[in-house]
C-alpha cells in the first residue's frame, strides 16, 4: 500500500513540531505539507530544519487549498478558528481531518459535525492511549458509584495553555455523565468563588490549575461519605499525543464519512 500523505496544521506550535517529528519517525506515512497562519514568521521555512532535523523539503505554508490537494489526511492541533475553517476545507477536498484542537465552542463542534457528514473526522480532547483508557475506567466507576459519590475533575497544565477546562477534563466529565446517564451541560460546575453555598447533588465539578511546563495532569476524584477514589493520568511527553494522532490518521484510511473518537481508533468500544 502506498504511504499515506499527511499535512500538519499549527506546524510551528508545540504540538505541530512534535507531529513533524512523529510523522518522520513513523512507517507508512509521509509529511507532504505543513500549515501555519498567514502572518507566521515561519512561512517558507523547511519543516525538518524547524525541528532541528535535516531538511525534508516541506516548506511551511498558509495556502491550505494547495497543500490539501497533495494530502490524504490533515492532523490539526491549531486554534478553534483555524480548525473550523479547516473542517470545511478538508471536507471540500476529501481529506480526512484528525482534530486535537481544544477550546471549541458548541458552535465550533456543530460546524465540525456538519463537515463530518461528508468527511472522515476523528476528534478527541486527548489522543493518548492512557487518557482514553482512563475515560473507560471513569465511566465504569461513575456508573457503579452513582451520583451519591461527588465527582470532581482537577487538571493542571503549563502556563501557556489558553483554554480551560482542558479538552481532556471535558472528555472525562463526559465519561462521568455517560456513566450516570445524565447530560454534562446540565450538571457541570465550572467555577466556584465566594459564598457558593453547599455543593449541588449530582454536580460534576471542574478545577483548572496553570503553571510552569506541566504537559498535562488530570485527576477524577469520586468523594463518598468517609472515603475517596482518585483516578489519575500524568502526561510526561507530548509525543504520546503526536503518536496517537498519527495512528488516528492511519486509521482513517478507507473509512466511511463520520465523526469518530480516539476510543473508536483504539478499539475501546463505547468510551468517549
Ligand atoms: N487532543 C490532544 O491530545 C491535545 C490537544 N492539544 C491542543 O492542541 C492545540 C495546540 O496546542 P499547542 O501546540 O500546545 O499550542 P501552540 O500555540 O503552541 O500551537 C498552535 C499553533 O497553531 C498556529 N495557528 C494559529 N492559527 C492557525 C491557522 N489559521 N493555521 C495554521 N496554524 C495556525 C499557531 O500560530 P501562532 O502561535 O503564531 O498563533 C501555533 O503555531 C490546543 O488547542 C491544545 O489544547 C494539545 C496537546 C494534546
Ligand atoms: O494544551 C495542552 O497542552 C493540552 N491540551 C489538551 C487538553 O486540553 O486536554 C491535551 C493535553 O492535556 C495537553
Amino acid at each position: 500500500m502506498s504511504e499515506m500523505r499527511l499535512v500538519v496544521a499549527g506546524a510551528a506550535g508545540r504540538m505541530g513540531r512534535m507531529l513533524i517529528a512523529a510523522i518522520g519517525d513513523s512507517l507508512g506515512v509521509t509529511l507532504t505539507g505543513a500549515l501555519e497562519y498567514s502572518g507566521s514568521p515561519h512561512i517558507g521555512e523547511d519543516a525538518g530544519l524547524l525541528i532541528g532535523r535535516p531538511a525534508n523539503g516541506v516548506a511551511l505554508s498558509a495556502d491550505a487549498g494547495a497543500v490539501l490537494s497533495q494530502a490524504d489526511a490533515l492532523i490539526d492541533f491549531s486554534s478553534p478558528a483555524a480548525t473550523v475553517a479547516l473542517a470545511a476545507q478538508t471536507a471540500q477536498a476529501g481529506v480526512a481531518h484528525v482534530i486535537g484542537t481544544t477550546g471549541l465552542t458548541g458552535g465550533d463542534l456543530a460546524a465540525i459535525a456538519a463537515a463530518a457528514e461528508r468527511n472522515v473526522v476523528v476528534r478527541s480532547g486527548n489522543m493518548s492511549l492512557g487518557v482514553n483508557l482512563l475515560a473507560v475506567l471513569v465511566e465504569r466507576a461513575a456508573k457503579a458509584l452513582g451520583p451519591a459519590w461527588d465527582a470532581e475533575i482537577v487538571e493542571m497544565h503549563h502556563k501557556m495553555k489558553v483554554d480551560a477546562p482542558s479538552g481532556t477534563a471535558l472528555l472525562l466529565g463526559e465519561a462521568v455523565a455517560h456513566g450516570r446517564g445524565v447530560d454534562l451541560s446540565e450538571r457541570s460546575a465550572r467555577a466556584r468563588d465566594g459564598v457558593t453555598g453547599p455543593r449541588q447533588a449530582g454536580d460534576i465539578g471542574f478545577a483548572a490549575l496553570r503553571g510552569g511546563t506541566v504537559v498535562g495532569d488530570h485527576m477524577v476524584i469520586f468523594a463518598g461519605a468517609g472515603e475517596r477514589i482518585e483516578l489519575a493520568h500524568r502526561a510526561e511527553d507530548r509525543g504520546i499525543f503526536a503518536r496517537g494522532a498519527v495512528a488516528a490518521a492511519l486509521w482513517t484510511r478507507g473509512r466511511a464519512a463520520g465523526l469518530y473518537s480516539m476510543a473508536d481508533v483504539l478499539g475501546l468500544g463505547e468510551a468517549l
